[in-house]
């Protein structure tokens, strides 16, 4: 049984410029318990199809009329694209999904400390009283590896270092024990023996709540370390997805090859690396075809890719690709 099931996700956005295509066709499911990472550069609509999950896209975002997103309750099915009133909006946002942001000042309001947000959010969403809730505010402190939780309870987010800021909203995120934690670029911002650190809490407590996490990176070593599948996305389109060793391992697309190429390879620092050709084009002139078709160094001119949308192939089981069947490699 899955957690949530996002079905043709489509989402574009009214600007004075036009309409901009930030997501198109996207469609996953994860299971609790199971961390799904998103990737893909700058602008590849990762931020919105999270977003979408819990319909926190502005105002101007459409959404196409076909798209879906069932989350599965204890309580029963939740349409979250159906969902209007802010009372209903509610059980999805902070309660049944959490979401963690880059930026944890973002998460705070800058003068009340974090116990009392902690707590406000928990008198919210959960049947605890005001104590109860202290109580579990501070435990999830310390959980989460801060020392003094206590007094760190009663701080504002400015006193804290960036690291502690992190931990301390992943405690308040995690607080409401979410059915959905989704986790938008979470440790860009750390440096690299903190991210570690981030990266472990977090598995712990997945393991341990049995959330499902979406796990959104730029960067595809850390989906390696974190994630049990792998969405890759271009200009809004899933390009690649299926088991994360099996992607990472036996890519099938190109554009999932060219940001392996683009990582840094430790055991052999003198190799060259090797950027994806060409800029990330303006989301109002949208490719036709394969909508990376323009940057891939591997197709001739003339391709299908051109001008033909490839499918989401399947090239071995769970593992699906957007390329033509023929195209699957190993084919004779
Ligand atoms: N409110 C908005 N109005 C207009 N365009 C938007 C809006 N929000 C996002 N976009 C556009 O949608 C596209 C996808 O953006 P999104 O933030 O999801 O990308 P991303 O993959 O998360 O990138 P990054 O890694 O930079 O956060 C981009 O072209 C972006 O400019």
């Amino acid at each position: 049984m899955s957690l949530i099931d996002v079905k043709n996700l489509s989402v574009q956005f009214k600007t004075d410029e036009g309409l901009i295509t930030a997501v198109e066709d996207v469609s996953f499911s994860l299971a609790p318990g199971e961390v799904l990472g998103l990737v893909g550069e700058s602008g590849s609509g990762k931020s919105v199809t999270a977003k979408s999950m819990m319909k926190l896209n502005p105002p101007n975002a459409i959404y196409a009329p076909e798209c879906r997103i069932d989350l599965h309750l204890d309580s029963g099915p939740v349409d979250v694209m159906a969902l209007k009133r802010p009372r209903d909006m509610e059980i999805v946002r902070g309660g049944a999904i959490s979401m963690i942001f880059q930026e944890p000042m973002a998460s705070f309001a800058p003068a009340i400390t974090i116990g009392k947000q902690m707590v406000e959010q928990l008198l919210i969403h959960t049947d605890l009283n005001k104590k109860q809730a202290k109580d579990l505010s501070i435990e999830m402190l310390d959980r989460v590896g801060i020392l003094e939780p206590a007094t760190r309870f009663n701080q504002y987010a400015f006193e804290l270092s960036g690291g502690m800021r992190q931990r301390a909203m992943i405690a308040m995120a995690l607080s409401t024990k979410p059915k959905l934690l989704i986790a938008d670029e979470p440790t860009t911002a750390l440096d690299v023996t903190i991210q570690a650190q981030v990266l472990d809490l977090m598995k712990d407590l997945v393991a341990e709540f049995g959330m499902g996490i979406v796990f959104i990176t730029h960067d595809l070593s850390v989906v390696a370390q974190t994630a049990d599948r792998v969405a890759v996305m271009y200009l809004g389109r899933i390009m690649e997805s299926g088991p994360v060793r099996e992607v990472i391992r036996h890519p099938a697309h190109a554009y999932t090859r060219g940001l392996l190429n683009a990582l840094p390879k430790l055991d052999d620092l003198d190799a060259p690396l090797t950027p994806i050709p060409g800029d990330i084009p303006s989301p109002l002139e949208r490719p036709s075809g394969c909508v990376f078709h323009p940057r891939n160094p591997e197709l001739k001119p003339g391709s299908r890719y051109e001008t033909e949308r490839p499918p989401l192939t399947e090239v071995s089981p769970g593992h699906f690709a957007a390329i033509f069947p023929e195209d699957v490699p190993g084919q004779p």
